[in-house]
């Protein structure tokens, strides 16, 4: 029993430690599956089954001695049967395993349809395809199923069948050897007890070897969650004083990180596969790694504000995996001049804060969702529900913080998951604050609102967003656009939208020192004739909005920004955005001046 707990306590250890491309290919009904029916099996029926071969081997030994006691010719067909049994067996188990698997995966195929149904029951019914598609596919998914279910059947039946005809022979064998061999010593009763015994053997015989191949079939089961104890784990996930003494030797730990300083130097990322089970053979060549981020380096000073911008695919997220360190990466991060390597993966996750786009809620209390450690109290969650303005809804829900919500927040909008991961990011207040595309999902009032509260409640923190509306982003410190794994461009959003693309290439050829520095930045390209007219804050936006719209042939040659921009918000909106810019790059000028 123990032994089982401990081996049940080190495959969930060898999961919950994993690296993440295990589970980016291992879907979670997979990982499901290995913990409840294979779990379930090794649990239960292994004990049960094992127990009875042992029982069924003895009974057997014991009745063929009994058996050859009596008739010492008898050995020879007895082995004869025991070898006709194993060969049987043998057969079974081939065919039985490899309808078990097949049985499984239409079983699976009928569960995948009939969830995926559910799930888009909406559509399916407004184009009334229930009957003529679906209804026909799930019956004929069903038949596949049924099919594999009773070949698996017939199979245990014909098994049964021949394992009694062998056993019926040999009942006839050790009868009838009597009337040949029996020497005028041998005693009546002798004999009766030998053909009882063989009898009993008949009726167990079918039961002890289905257990027997039951026993393999579940050795599997125990095989596939040894595979998941044997797991390479993530490293290293725990500090490492000396290297931590080395990197920053006035470091105070506890407090880490502080300044929120954030140094890529040349990171580059490839997410991992999971091992190769066969080693290559000699000559074959192997994949090259694709990197989804190369040779990125940058710095972000403390409290900096910095978006992230760039097309579909162009490496925004899987920069900050690589902040996370959620695949290997080559090259150095460092967060106030801290390594993770040094800090430990445990502790440098813990210390920086992330909201997803996907709002992560747990079926669970409200205080739970947002203070998991339960280190704060509940005055303090309340002031951080009423800073994401959550107060009053919070308030109006039955028993308060202890409110359960559902899986994944259950009844609650996109927008209010997303307020309440943010509260537990007030909570937190962490000096780094990473946003994937966290208002993503939201409307344009609920994505302002959080904007703001970003704004005022991190006015001190570094944070990090990617960001695909790039009107919440234009009165950021900076901007960095990627594009196919590299940092292309990287400035203050105004000095972007006032380059044309072909200024931004050559600064994106630049040495990548220069944004490590922080060094400044290339001159704006400002219409040289224009005058900047006191009654209409906005004329100079108008005016290159105007320009962009009327010359259909600029759009080789304007900036990629500006020109989202105006896609993205239409003209007024752009005109309006690109004097907001314009104002913080001023305020920016000024506090640099100062
Ligand atoms: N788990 C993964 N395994 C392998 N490759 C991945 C994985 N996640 C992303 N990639 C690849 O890395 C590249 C960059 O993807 P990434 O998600 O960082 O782009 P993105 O800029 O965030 O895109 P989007 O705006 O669509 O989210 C893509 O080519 C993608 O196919």
């Amino acid at each position: 029993m123990i032994s089982v707990i401990l081996f049940i306590f080190s495959s969930i250890r060898g999961v919950t430690n994993a690296p993440m491309w295990f589970f980016h290919h291992n879907p979670s009904g997979r990982i499901l599956n290995r913990f409840s029916k294979d779990m379930g099996q090794v649990d239960t029926l292994l004990p049960v089954a094992l127990v009875d071969c042992l029982g069924f081997f003895l009974e057997v030994i014991a009745i063929l001695v009994v058996v050859c006691l009596v008739n010492w010719w008898l050995v020879l067909p007895t082995a004869v049967v025991a070898l006709l049994l194993h060969f049987l067996r043998i057969l079974f188990l081939h065919t039985s395993r490899e309808l078990k698997r097949i049985e499984a995966i239409a079983r699976s195929q009928s569960l995948n349809h009939a969830a995926a149904t559910v799930t888009g029951l909406t559509t399916i019914r407004s184009t009334r395809e229930q009957q003529r598609t679906l209804a026909r596919e799930f019956d004929k998914l069903q038949d596949l199923h049924s099919s594999s279910w009773t070949l698996v059947l017939s199979t245990n039946r014909a098994f049964g069948f021949w394992m009694d005809m062998v056993c019926c022979l040999y009942l006839a064998i050790v009868t009838f050897s009597f009337f040949l061999f029996v020497g005028p010593d041998t005693l009546g009763g002798n004999v009766g007890l030998a053909i009882t015994q063989v009898i009993g053997l008949v009726g167990m015989c079918q039961y002890g070897m289905r257990q027997t191949a039951e026993v393999e079939n579940q050795m599997t089961s125990v095989e596939r969650i040894l595979e998941y104890t044997n797991l390479p784990p993530e490293k290293p996930v725990e500090p490492d004083m000396k290297a931590l003494k080395m990197e920053n030797p006035n470091l105070d730990f506890e407090t880490w990180p502080s300044q929120g300083e954030i140094v890529f130097d040349n990171v580059s990322l490839e997410y991992e596969r999971p091992p190769a089970r066969e080693q290559p053979q000699e000559g074959v060549k192997l994949d090259e790694p694709a990197y989804a981020i190369r040779g990125v380096s940058f710095r972000i000073r403390p409290g900096e504000k910095v978006a992230v911008v760039g097309r579909t695919g162009a490496g925004k997220s899987s920069l900050i995996a690589a902040l996370f360190r959620l695949s290997k990466i080559s090259g150095s991060i460092r967060v106030d001049g801290v390594s993770a390597e040094a800090a430990g993966l445990r502790r440098w996750r813990s210390r920086l804060c992330a909201l997803p786009q996907r709002p992560a809620l747990f079926a669970a209390s409200l205080r739970d969702n947002l203070d998991p450690q339960r280190v704060y109290s509940d005055a303090q969650i309340y002031a951080a529900l009423d800073e994401v303005e959550l107060r009053a809804w919070s308030g109006a829900q039955a028993g308060g913080l202890a409110a359960r919500l559902g899986d994944g927040g259950g009844a609650l909008s996109s927008g209010q998951r997303q307020l309440l991961c943010l509260a537990r990011a007030v909570l937190a207040r962490r000096a780094v604050l990473v946003l994937d595309e966290a208002t993503a999902n939201v409307d344009t009032e609920t994505d302002k609102h959080i904007q703001a509260t970003i704004r005022t409640k991190f006015a001190d923190s570094t944070v990090l967003t990617i960001a695909h509306r790039l009107n919440t982003v234009m009165d950021y410190d900076r901007v960095i656009v990627m594009d196919k794994g590299r940092v292309v461009e990287s400035g203050h959003p105004f000095e972007l939208l006032t380059q044309t693309s072909q200024q931004q290439q050559m600064r994106a050829d630049a040495p990548p020192r220069r944004a490590l520095l922080g060094k400044t930045q290339a001159p704006l390209a400002i219409p040289e004739n224009f005058r900047q007219d006191e009654s209409d804050p906005l004329a100079l936006g108008r005016d290159r909005v105007r320009t962009y719209s009327n010359r259909s042939e600029m759009t080789d040659q304007e900036g990629g920004i500006f020109k989202s921009l105006v896609e993205q918000t239409g003209q007024e909106t752009a005109a309006m955005l690109y004097r907001m810019a314009e104002e913080s790059y001023n305020n920016m000028l000024q506090k640099k001046q100062a």
